[in-house]
C-alpha cells in the first residue's frame, strides 16, 4: 500500500480577480475550493491514475471534515488523526500571476503526534510512505526524521517532497525518491542555483549522498532525473497554465504510478513530467486522459 502523509493539510481556496488592487475592494470573477496539501494531492492524482493509496496526517474542524468528505467522494481511503482546531485554508490568488497565502494550521498536541507515529509501526516492506508538505509550527522539526527512522526499521520505501531543514535531515536516510524544485535544491546546499550545470552538479550530489532517485523540477523549463546509473533531462509540454497548484505533487504521483506498473525508470520519469504538466494545464488536478495526451510531448534525453 502507498501511504501519503500530510502533516498540515489545507482547503485550497482559488480566487480569480481580474486586476487585483492592494488596499481596495476586489470582486472575484471565479472561486473554487479543493482539498489540498501535498500528500493529499499525491493520493488524489494516484487515484486518477488507477492506483489506490491511504491518505493520513492531521485534520480538524469544519475544514478537516470537508477534506474527509471530498476524499470519500473520490473513493480515497483516509486514516487521519483528528485534532482540535480547524485545518488551515490556503489562498491561491490568480490575477495574471499566482500569489499564495498558506495558513499556519492548527496546534497539534503531543498525544496526537504520538497517535500518528504509532500508525507507522504497522507499515511493512511492501509499503511506500510518501512524506509531502511542510511541518506545522507546533510539531518539532525532526518529526519527519523520526517517522522515517521508524519506517526504515520495517523496510518501508520512503518518498520525500518537502522543503527547508526537514528535507535536509531526510537525506541521511537514503530515500527511494526526492523531488525538490530547483529553488529547493539550492536551499538544500545553501546556494543559488543559476544554471542547468548547477542543477546537474547539485542534483547528482544528492545521489552521492545516498538518495536513490532524484527528480529536480523547473516548472515550464522541464526537469532532470538522477540516479546511480543515469542522468536524464525531460522537456515540459507547452500549454496554457490554468493552475500550477499541485503540479509538483502530481509529478511524484505520476512517477510512482508508472514505476509500480513497469519498473522502467525512464518511462516513469517521462510520465512524471507529463503528469505535472497535465495538472498545470487543468483547473483542478490532472486526469489520466490528459496525462496520456501530453506524454508524447515529453522528450527524454540522456545527459
Ligand atoms: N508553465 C508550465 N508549463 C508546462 N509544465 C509546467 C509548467 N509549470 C509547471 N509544470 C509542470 O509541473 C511540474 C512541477 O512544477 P514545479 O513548479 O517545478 O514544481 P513545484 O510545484 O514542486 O514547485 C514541472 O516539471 C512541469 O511538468
Ligand atoms: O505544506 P505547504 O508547503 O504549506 O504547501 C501546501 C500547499 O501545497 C500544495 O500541496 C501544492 O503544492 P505544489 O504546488 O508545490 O505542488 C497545496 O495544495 C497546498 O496549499
Amino acid at each position: 500500500m502507498i501511504y501519503t502523509c500530510t502533516l498540515n493539510p489545507s482547503v485550497d481556496y482559488i480566487v480569480e480577480v481580474e486586476h487585483f488592487r492592494v488596499g481596495e475592494l476586489n470582486r472575484a470573477t471565479k472561486t473554487a475550493t479543493f482539498p489540498g496539501g501535498k500528500g493529499i494531492n499525491v493520493s488524489r492524482v494516484l487515484k486518477r491514475l488507477g492506483v489506490d493509496s491511504t491518505a493520513f496526517g492531521f485534520i480538524g474542524g469544519f475544514t478537516g471534515a470537508f477534506i474527509e468528505s471530498e476524499l470519500k467522494k473520490e473513493e480515497i481511503c483516509a486514516d487521519f488523526v483528528i485534532v482540535n482546531g480547524d485545518t488551515r485554508i490556503n489562498i491561491k490568488l490568480k490575477s495574471g500571476e499566482e500569489t499564495e497565502i498558506n495558513g499556519q494550521g492548527p496546534t497539534i498536541l503531543p498525544k496526537h503526534q504520538d497517535e500518528l507515529m504509532n500508525k507507522i509501526q504497522a507499515f511493512n516492506q511492501a509499503d511506500i510512505l510518501v512524506l509531502a508538505g511542510s511541518i506545522p509550527p507546533s510539531i518539532p522539526v525532526d518529526f519527519y526524521n523520526r517517522m522515517v527512522e521508524t519506517a526504515k526499521q520495517n523496510g518501508v520505501k520512503v518518498v520525500v517532497d518537502t522543503s527547508g531543514p526537514a528535507l535536509k535531515q531526510l537525506i541521511q536516510h537514503h530515500p527511494f525518491l526526492m523531488k525538490p524544485n530547483h529553488h529547493e535544491l539550492g536551499e538544500l546546499f545553501d546556494t543559488e542555483i543559476s544554471s542547468k550545470n548547477d542543477i546537474i552538479s547539485y542534483g547528482y550530489k544528492l545521489v552521492e549522498l545516498g538518495v536513490e532517485n532524484v527528480i529536480v523540477s523547473m516548472a515550464g523549463d522541464g526537469a532532470f532525473f538522477f540516479n546511480k546509473e543515469k542522468i536524464l533531462f525531460a522537456t515540459a509540454p507547452k500549454g496554457t497554465v490554468k493552475n500550477s497548484v499541485g503540479a509538483g505533487d502530481s509529478m511524484v504521483a505520476g512517477f510512482l504510478a508508472a514505476y509500480l506498473n513497469e519498473q522502467d525508470i525512464e518511462k516513469a520519469f517521462q510520465y512524471s513530467v507529463a503528469t505535472g504538466s497535465a495538472t498545470a494545464f487543468s483547473e483542478d488536478l490532472c486526469t489520466k486522459e490528459k496525462v496520456e495526451q501530453l506524454l508524447h510531448e515529453v522528450k527524454v534525453t540522456q545527459v
